[in-house]
């Protein structure tokens, strides 16, 4: 169920709160909501998405960002590897998240993706061939909308056809399909068709149809597919505009793990918190889940003591290691004889745009029941002897070509007044420069800093270079004689050389919007990287990370497939450890119960935690509760240990913590 007003939260706390209903955040709560007696609570910052028109349909992928409605309107700082420039940097603020506001493509990631998390990791179960069975429930191909044979465009054994989000071939055709092909085509071509890109056990390098998150002409989330799927399920909540400020400390175990299962939010004018029994879970993505950590003390001490921010857990980790492609648009004038076959003047049209969208409305028909693009291709550059290989093997590719009917030149619906063009977009998929994201201020609702630090590796800015040649041979070839008339803008004209060409690849890259790693996964006990194998932050008590910020390195291909499959992986990670973790017995009334604890409170207005209460119906034990109280006194009360609280089971077998003001005794 989605509730929009704090007030209206079936309980005051739940067993599972996910910070972030986007890809991974929407997923999780999918699969532990299978359990209908496991109550989750997903607080998303943004808003629904039922109803929300150009959401649905594949062809307005693009406009959906950089500034809308749907968006967190970050920007880059400025960038020393590109002309100190900043841009736009868009993160879905939605239902769905980016998975809601994406460009659709779709892979899984190269086998050896997968198995470099795995090798860094020491944890085999990261593995490609352990991962490739989350395809299945992930991963559902439908047939395209005009009816061709999609036989020979893909390869069905790699895929799914009974998962939660679709994914579908393009559903027509474009103009220039058939001009790419012709490219792949020619004699002794340097650029090999390729039947299937989705990664897993196929190689990705080579050019082939581009496979979307989308199904029926119509877009595929995890909105779509997790939630809308399971909307029906009561223990399933969503509260949405609920913006996350911060974590708060609940106890400290044992063994000196800080616990934090308690969330504090603002909604409206309101600031709340709620408490999670058995965890809280992060899944804001890599812009946002460093910085609530940090603004919650997780993060490095100096960075946080500059701000005020009382140090919880010192992890310079955090916020360390952004990994994100660049994309660099090569723009290409089209020729007056064939201008009419690309999709600007349409563009440029509002009439005609609205005919498209009233066709797709009426019956999924028209151009915009598909992508913008139907081809693209994947490469490596070559390597110096000894050169260390930033791509996780030598079939996981360094660039990625994108061939597009239309002028585009960064995320929205900029184009010049007039012309036809081609867009070829080159991107950097394998890139060795690492950034940070960082807090500009204590104040949790300030933007962060966002700083790639795009292309200050010197190999990153070979492999872009190398990704234009790339396109200018590829453009050379005799299909595109009587289709491009030249190079659009100075810095596309004069780039012929090396070193122009760098200028011109520092002039106009931006971000392809695939940023990971600022919240890595390491091994157990590496004290390096933010959390372990099993996405628990190290230093933390209940407190799991599960988005695209656990991936300690780039993926070679598009991130939004990895980020299903990873979310896939760790509620079953999740659920063997519910399992595992058996509740302590304990003398339990009917309906009423109390506990007892492991912890001390130091002072008398501290937060508690109490670990380790366990909620009876009777004689069942349904459910281990731990929940913060506020330790207000001390006076007599008939439970043991040092603290209590009161639980009581409903007749809908929901359990609710009530937790009253807690007597410590003397
Ligand atoms: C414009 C664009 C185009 C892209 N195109 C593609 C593509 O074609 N193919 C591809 O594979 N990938 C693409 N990506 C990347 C891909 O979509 C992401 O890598 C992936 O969806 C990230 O998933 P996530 O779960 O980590 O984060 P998200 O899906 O971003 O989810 C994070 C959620 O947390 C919420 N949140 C954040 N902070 C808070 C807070 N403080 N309180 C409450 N909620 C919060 C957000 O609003 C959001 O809903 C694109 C991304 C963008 C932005």
């Amino acid at each position: 169920i989605i509730i929009d007003d704090p007030a209206d939260l079936p309980l005051t706390s739940f067993d599972y709160v996910i910070i972030g209903g986007g890809t991974a955040g929407l997923t999780l709560a999918n699969r532990l909501t299978e359990n209908g007696a496991t109550n989750v609570l997903v607080l998303e910052a943004g808003r629904g998405n039922e109803g929300d028109l150009p959401m649905p349909i594949p062809f307005m992928g693009p406009i959906l960002s950089p500034e809308t409605q749907y968006t967190w309107n970050y920007t880059v700082s400025p960038q020393v590897g590109l002309n100190l420039r900043t841009f736009e940097y868009p993160r879905g603020r939605v239902l769905g998240g980016c998975s809601s506001i994406n460009y659709l493509i779709r892979q899984f990631g190269t086998s050896e993706d997968w198995d470099r998390i795995a090798n860094l990791t020491a944890e085999p179960t990261w593995s490609w061939a352990n991962m490739k069975q989350y395809v299945q429930k992930y991963d559902k191909i439908v047939q395209p909308l005009d009816g061709h044979s999609i036989t020979g465009e893909y390869i069905p054994a790699l895929h799914g056809f009974g998962g939660n989000v679709q994914a579908s071939l393009p559903e027509l055709s474009f103009p220039i399909d058939a001009r790419v092909m012709a490219t792949l085509n020619q004699p002794s071509s340097e650029f090999q068709y390729n039947n299937d890109t989705v990664g897993g056990d196929q190689i990705v390098l080579g050019v082939g149809y581009v496979q979307n998150s989308s199904g029926e002409g119509t877009r595929s989330s995890a909105y779509t597919g997790y939630y809308l799927a399971a909307a029906a399920r009561q223990n399933f909540v969503i509260l949405t505009s609920a913006t996350v400020l911060k974590l708060v400390q609940t106890g400290t175990t044992a063994n000196g793990l800080k616990s934090f299962r308690s969330v504090q939010y603002a909604h409206g004018t309101l600031t709340l918190t709620v408490t999670a029994i058995r965890e809280v879970i992060l899944s804001a993505g890599a812009i946002n889940t460093p910085q609530i950590l940090q603004l919650s003390g997780i993060g490095n001490a100096v960075d946080l003591r500059k701000l005020n921010i009382t140090v919880l857990i010192n992890n310079p980790a955090v916020g360390s290691n952004l990994y994100d492609h660049t994309l660099l648009p090569n723009i290409f004038v089209v020729q007056d004889a064939v201008a009419n076959q690309t999709f600007d003047d349409l563009l440029r049209n509002q009439a005609q745009i609205e005919d498209q969208i009233n066709l797709w409305i009426a019956n999924r028909t028209g151009l915009f029941i598909n992508n913008i693009v139907n081809h693209f291709g994947f490469s490596r550059i070559t390597l110096d002897p000894g050169e260390e290989d930033p791509a996780p093997g030598p079939n996981s590719p360094h660039y990625e070509m994108i061939f597009a009917n239309l002028f585009f030149e960064k995320p929205g619906p900029f184009r010049p007044d007039e012309g036809s063009y081609f867009t070829v977009g080159t991107m950097l998929t394998s890139p060795e420069s690492t950034g940070t994201v960082k807090l500009a201020s204590a104040d949790p609702l300030a933007p962060p800093i966002i700083d790639p630090r795009y292309l200050t590796e010197a190999f990153d800015i070979i492999a872009m270079r190398e990704s234009v040649k790339a396109v200018l041979r590829f453009t050379a070839a005799p299909a595109w004689s009587d289709w491009i008339a030249g190079r659009f803008g100075a810095a596309f004209q004069n780039a012929t050389d090396d070193a122009s060409i760098d200028a011109y690849v520092r002039t106009l890259t931006i971000s392809d919007m695939n940023p990971v790693g600022t919240a890595s996964m390491s091994m157990v006990d590496d004290p390096s990287g933010v959390v372990g194998p099993d996405l628990l932050v190290k230093g933390a008590d209940g407190l799991r990370i599960v988005d695209a910020s656990v991936f300690p390195r780039s993926p070679s291909t598009h991130s939004q497939g990895l980020v299903y499959l990873l979310a896939e992986r760790t509620a079953d990670i999740i659920k063997a450890a519910q399992v595992s973790s058996q509740p302590p017995t304990n003398q339990c009334n009917a309906n009423l119960l109390c506990c007892g604890n492991t912890e001390t409170a130091n002072s008398a207005s501290s937060l508690l935690v109490l670990l380790g209460i366990t909620v009876s119906d009777g004689n069942t034990i349904v459910g281990l509760s731990c929940t913060p109280i506020n330790v207000i006194g001390v006076s007599g009360n008939s439970c043991t240990g040092q603290a209590v609280c009161c639980a009581t089971v409903e007749s809908n077998g929901l359990v609710a913590i009530n937790c009253s003001p807690v007597n410590l005794p003397s």
